[in-house]
């Protein structure tokens, strides 16, 4: 198992690239299930998901190639992919595929509207939360679907096609709302949708969909329209740069002091994260190439903050955030309303010597003059990102362990920090 070591103390200085994003990338390569063409996406992270996703894709009958990988990588080490689904092999998705990753269980609904049928396996128990999947099946059912639960699979059956319907969310839901624009869209006449997922990642996969024929109105917005249509067809489109990505590095920035810009961030996308950021003390410039952060000098601001559907602040920075606070001058509180159980972080981040108390969804977090590097565990993949935000800032060594957990959505996250000067080093294969 790999891990990583950090020698805190180190400004950063230059310049990340921002890559695709994972959160959208997922959906969009679920998408070309919806048609026998060929639908080809640009800007694809290299991260251990999009591999994961094309073991899924391939055993549904997905052929694949990639453009950009070099001689002897791994198929996730992918930056253009070409993705077709002339014919589908297989409608079912099983445990031991769909258990690994929770957003493989989003193929039942370009299986269903297509195929007419898929079955496919509950989705894994996530460390963050229980993350049930009933709204998920309430969209299905709505357009028409015969929805089964047995033996632990999800059984969808539309022989005659889905149907248009009025889908409202009583919770906005991200997986949720690709489902119903997936669904819909294949699905004859029209469908409302309220409360939707307003996220950019789920505006990006509508994008795509309206390129392929989908007749979507109202993307990027709560109401969504959709007009069904017969059948759908390859299209290219580029990914949208990863907001998370970019918020990571901005903290991780606003944490260890320097001068950074993060190429191809877009600024409209992290408003409530960088509100948080310039709270406690960094300097957002907008810049032709992205987004500049800056901290020079000045100490770390306490800010309390709140996690949100968007464009509230995401739940994905939260642990983050947290790690930021841990040097705060003054008391900090960080409340977690979207799932349960994402203050793993918590103990983590105690090793430094982090001043942390849990109570139910809010973290009280009082601010050190200093934290010490320690061995910690990635528990989950932000937050293992939340411990490297730590450990840039802390004096002495840090080992992070597990960071096969970080590998999911970092992309080259030791070359990116390193190459603003941070002392990040991998350390392959250790136990
Ligand atoms: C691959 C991907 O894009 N993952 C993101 C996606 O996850 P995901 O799509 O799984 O998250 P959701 O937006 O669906 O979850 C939001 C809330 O709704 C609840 N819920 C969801 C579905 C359902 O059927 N029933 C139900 O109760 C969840 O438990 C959670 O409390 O959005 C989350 C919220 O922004 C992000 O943290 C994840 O990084
Ligand atoms: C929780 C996340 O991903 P997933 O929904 O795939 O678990 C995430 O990207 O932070």
């Amino acid at each position: 198992m790999d891990r990583i070591r950090i020698v805190g103390g180190h400004a950063l200085e230059g310049s990340i690239a921002i890559s695709g994003a994972k959160n959208a990338a997922l959906p969009l390569m679920i998408a070309s299930l919806l048609t026998p063409d060929t639908l080809t996406l640009e800007n694809i992270p290299r991260v251990a998901d999009v591999g994961m996703l094309l073991q899924i894709l391939s055993h549904h009958g997905v052929d694949y190639s990639v453009d950009g990988r070099r001689p002897g990588e791994e198929p996730h080490a992918s930056r253009t992919l070409h993705l077709s689904a002339r014919n589908i092999v297989d409608t079912s998705a099983p445990y031991d595929l769909v258990a690994k990753m929770r957003a493989s269980f989003w193929v039942i609904a370009p299986l269903v509207a297509r195929m007419g049928e898929a079955r496919v396996s509950l989705p894994g128990g996530c460390a963050i939360g229980t993350r049930p999947v009933d709204l998920l099946i309430m969209v299905l059912e709505k357009l028409g679907a015969n929805v089964e639960i047995e033996s632990g699979y999800v059984r969808a059956t539309a022989k005659n096609g889905l149907i248009g319907g009025e889908i409202h969310f009583p919770k906005v839901t991200v997986g949720g709302t690709h489902t119903a624009l997936m669904a819909a869209a294949l699905a004859k006449g029209h469908t409302l949708i309220t409360n939707a997922a307003c996220e950019p990642e789920v505006a990006d996969v509508a994008d795509c969909l309206v390129k392929m024929g989908a007749r979507i109105k109202g993307i990027g917005q709560p109401t969504l329209e959709i007009e069904g249509v017969g059948s759908l067809h390859g299209a290219s489109h580029s990914v949208v740069p990863d907001r998370i990505e970019a918020g990571t590095y901005a903290m991780a920035v606003a944490m260890a002091g320097g001068d950074v810009v993060l190429e191809r961030a877009v600024p409209d996308h992290l408003e409530s994260a960088l509100d948080a950021i310039s709270q406690a003390g960094a300097t957002i410039t907008v810049t032709n190439q992205g987004i500049r952060v800056r901290r020079n000098g000045a100490g770390i601001s306490p800010v309390d903050i709140s996690t949100a559907p968007y464009p509230g602040f995401p739940t994905d920075l939260q642990a983050q955030f947290m790690a930021l606070m841990t040097k705060a001058k003054g008391k900090s509180r960080i409340t977690e309303t979207i799932f349960e159980n994402r203050f793993m972080h918590v103990q983590e981040l105690a090793r430094f010597g982090a001043q942390i108390k849990l109570d139910g969804d809010i973290a009280h977090v009082k601010g050190v003059a200093e934290l010490q590097g320690a061995p910690v565990m990635a528990t989950d993949l932000r937050a293992s990102v939340s411990l490297v935000i730590a450990a840039l800032a802390a004096r002495g060594e840090t080992m992070v362990n597990r960071v096969y957990h970080l590998d999911r959505g970092f992309e080259r996250l030791e070359q990116k920090l390193s190459g603003c000067g941070a002392v990040v080093e991998r350390i392959s294969g250790a136990s």
